[in-house]
């Protein structure tokens, strides 16, 4: 199943830069761990904000809300899921 999901990271302006930095660290090992397994097709910065827009590519609605629990910046996070299908006029035979 195909999931358009829209992060938004809010930290705290008191946060620590190093504890920021430690935080962004292990989400980028992360996300790119779940790239890597095919299960985070898309990672695509908001051009402007400290956000992104990402496809992931999961078996259900529990494996995306396990993925994205997990995701070390999920406390600072404001996300929005949107499931998607394929659109009858698309080119393509697949979902690539
Ligand atoms: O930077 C972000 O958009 C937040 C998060 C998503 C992947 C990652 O490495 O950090």
């Amino acid at each position: 199943m195909l999931f358009q999901v829209e992060m938004t990271v809010k930290l705290p302006p008191d946060m620590p830069a190093e504890r920021a930095a430690e935080i962004k660290a292990t989400e980028k090992a992360y996300a790119q761990d779940l790239q890597h397994a095919g299960k985070w097709r898309h990672l695509w910065r908001v051009a402007g904000s400290y956000a992104n827009v990402s496809i992931f590519d999961v078996e259900d609605n529990a494996e995306l809300q396990e993925i994205v629990s997990n995701l070390p910046l999920f406390p600072w996070m404001e996300i929005r899921v949107k499931p998607l299908c394929r659109h009858p006029s698309s080119i393509r035979d697949d979902d690539s």
